[in-house]
């Protein structure tokens, strides 16, 4: 089966570290059954809270670096000096059986998706200004000063992807975003239902074509 054949939707959420992202899709997937997030690979080490296996694959550079060399990975990227990436056993299987899948990647990685698969749909979280943005970033508490002023440094060159993506969210008022994002994810359920083959029962039952 090619990848544009897969039932499953794929949804890609991109946006400057303390913009929301991280909140916004738990609240998505508590909503709605049908969504999965997908578990990413990373360098990075685990914050306070962070579960090995739950919000990240915490793995060594050189098993990074020897599973890119495997082609392991749909798509992967550095962000602020670590490395991250989407593993094809993460979310093929899972488009396979017909479910949709969201990932949290950077915008590099979304763009990479978006070439191997244009039928993903690329939503980027905007904060609503960059005031906010670094106070968010503050009350998370789980980053040192230096890596703060880096994300806010990255985050002007991020936002400037904005423009590449299908949807843009303003992050301003969580529950107004989060209901943007939902409707994002049912209108784009309508859409391709109509377009593939993974059609709901009703076109079988009005013996549509
Ligand atoms: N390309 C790519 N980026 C990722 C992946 N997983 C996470 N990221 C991005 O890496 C950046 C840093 O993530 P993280 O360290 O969790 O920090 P946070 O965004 O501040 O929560 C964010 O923009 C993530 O979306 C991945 O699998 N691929
Ligand atoms: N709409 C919002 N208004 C105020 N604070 C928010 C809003 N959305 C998220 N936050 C807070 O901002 C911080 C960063 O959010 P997080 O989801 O970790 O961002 P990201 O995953 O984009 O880095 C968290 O402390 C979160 O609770």
């Amino acid at each position: 089966m090619k990848i544009m054949e897969f039932p499953g939707n794929l949804y890609v959420v991109a946006a400057p570290s303390g913009a929301g992202k991280s909140s916004l899709v738990k609240a998505l997937l508590e909503l709605d059954a049908r969504l999965m997030v997908s578990v990413s690979h990373t360098t990075r080490k685990p914050r306070g809270q962070e579960q090995d296996g739950r919000e990240y694959w915490f793995i060594p550079e050189p098993a990074f670096r020897a599973m890119i060399a495997h082609g392991d990975f749909f798509e992967w990227a550095e962000v602020h000096g670590n490395l991250y990436g989407t593993s094809r056993a993460a979310i093929e299987a899972r488009l396979k059986a017909g479910e949709d899948v969201v990932l949290e990647i950077d915008f590099q990685g979304a763009l990479q998706i978006k070439q191997l698969f244009p039928m993903a749909v690329l939503i980027f979280i905007l904060p609503p200004s960059w005031s906010e943005l670094r106070q968010r970033l503050l009350r998370r508490g789980e980053d040192a000063g230096e890596v703060i002023e880096q994300r806010m440094v990255n985050a002007r060159h991020e936002v400037a992807q904005a423009r590449h993506f299908d949807y843009i969210v303003v992050n301003a008022l969580f529950e107004t975003a989060l209901f943007d994002l939902k409707t994002i994810v049912h209108a784009q359920r309508l859409k391709y239902a109509a377009q593939r083959r993974s059609r709901p029962a009703v076109f079988d039952a009005l013996q549509l074509s």
